[in-house]
């Protein structure tokens, strides 16, 4: 028999608090996810003290999941809300909404995920360009950073204002190349790193695509594309099961060990159902501006390979180019200008659009 969310949920409400009640009546039960056997979730008690004292609890909690037929692995974590998990005012970051089943992002006709196994392989600036081309061949665009421990896309797209909130609520988006832009950097200070844990972090999802006003410079996007952060966490996780998601493009470099954590990108995409729109192999060979050689640094050629073996499009390889880093790191995305990198990213936007991807 397989075990189901309302079964490890009728059973956690037999773990009693001391006010009376019980740890689900408590609303204390935060990102419940029942995996086939494994069951994890996240207790949350009031405050940092009472969390000290509450090791019998989450032991209990634990032992009485585990006792259920059809349980195996069972992770039970201790989290207590701190005043510095929460940066001031708009509350961004507070507790994911309980919410059934994905639902469409408003003012956005449809979500494409940028995502990789691996870090550092260029998600961020495949994300930001690929946005810049999109708009220059006339879609509606916006981008939403969703790599919350890493933002770059303030740097990358050069936006770097506090968004505003009339109403406290609803955020009013920035716009840069004419693409209309959302990162949580835009919410905290540079240099202030983020330590929320999965709950918190699903929620700050979760807020950037409901409570951010997507369609209020242009009407309804065609697209929103989100950057991912690297790996198989939490945020793809609450991407794909909270959203209704076109699809996803995996990047990679061509070496074996970002592969290797691209094949562990591309299998979560398809336990989640997420169709896979292709693969693009970044850092692919090196010109050398100087005498012409060309250099395969991180090899070349894997991610073709490993598409046609997936029979997944592989839509394109991506040069290492020094311009495209530092139009990076300008915030003014190579792809707003000519050249083999601009023309490689409109090739790629214009395949997308034909296959009515975007
Ligand atoms: N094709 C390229 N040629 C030259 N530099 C590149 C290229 N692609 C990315 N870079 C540079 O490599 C660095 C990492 O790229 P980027 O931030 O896009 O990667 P990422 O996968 O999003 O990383 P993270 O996992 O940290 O978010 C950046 O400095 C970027 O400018």
């Amino acid at each position: 028999m397989s075990l189901s969310r309302d079964d490890v949920t009728r059973a956690l409400s037999t773990i009693e608090t001391p006010d009376g009640g019980n740890i689900v009546s408590g609303d204390m039960i935060r990102a419940l996810i029942v995996d086939g056997d494994a069951v994890r979730f996240v207790i949350e008690v009031p405050s940092a003290e009472i969390a000290k004292v509450s090791e019998p609890l989450r032991a209990a909690a634990e032992r009485v999941v585990a006792a259920l037929p059809g349980a195996g692995r069972v992770q039970a974590v201790l989290t207590a809300p701190t005043a510095e998990k929460a940066p001031p005012s708009l509350k961004i970051g507070g507790h994911p909404k309980p919410q059934e089943g994905p639902m469409r992002v408003p003012g956005v006709k449809r979500v494409l995920a940028i995502a990789s196994g691996k870090g550092g392989v260029g998600k961020s600036t495949v994300s930001s360009n690929l946005a810049v081309a999109l708009a220059r061949q006339g879609r509606k665009v916006g981008l939403l950073d969703g790599d919350i421990h890493g933002p770059s896309q303030p740097r990358m797209m050069g936006a770097t204002q506090r968004p505003a909130s009339p109403d406290g609520k609803s955020i009013i988006p920035l716009q840069a190349h004419g693409v209309t832009l959302m990162s949580i950097g835009l919410m905290l200070a540079e240099d202030k790193a983020v330590i929320w844990r999965g709950p918190m972090l699903m929620g700050a999802l979760q807020q950037m695509m409901g409570q951010v006003q997507w369609d209020h410079y242009d009407g309804e996007l065609d697209i929103l594309i989100v950057d991912l952060p690297p790996g198989t966490g939490d945020v793809q996780l609450t991407l794909c099961t909270k959203a209704v998601v076109e699809g996803a493009i995996v990047v990679s470099t061509p070496q074996d060990v970002a592969l290797l954590d691209a094949r562990k990108a591309l299998d979560m995409f398809a336990s989640l159902k997420t169709p896979v729109l292709g693969l693009i192999e970044n850092m692919s060979l090196f010109h050398c501006p100087e005498c012409g050689h060309e250099a395969h640094i991180f090899g070349h050629g894997g991610v073709a390979t490993e598409a046609a073996r997936l029979g997944l499009p592989f839509l394109g390889a991506l040069p290492i180019d020094l311009d495209t880093r530092l139009a990076g790191d300008a915030g003014t995305p190579v792809a707003l200008g000519d050249g083999v990198m601009a023309d490689a990213f409109a090739g790629i936007a214009g395949r997308l659009i034909a296959n009515g991807h975007a």
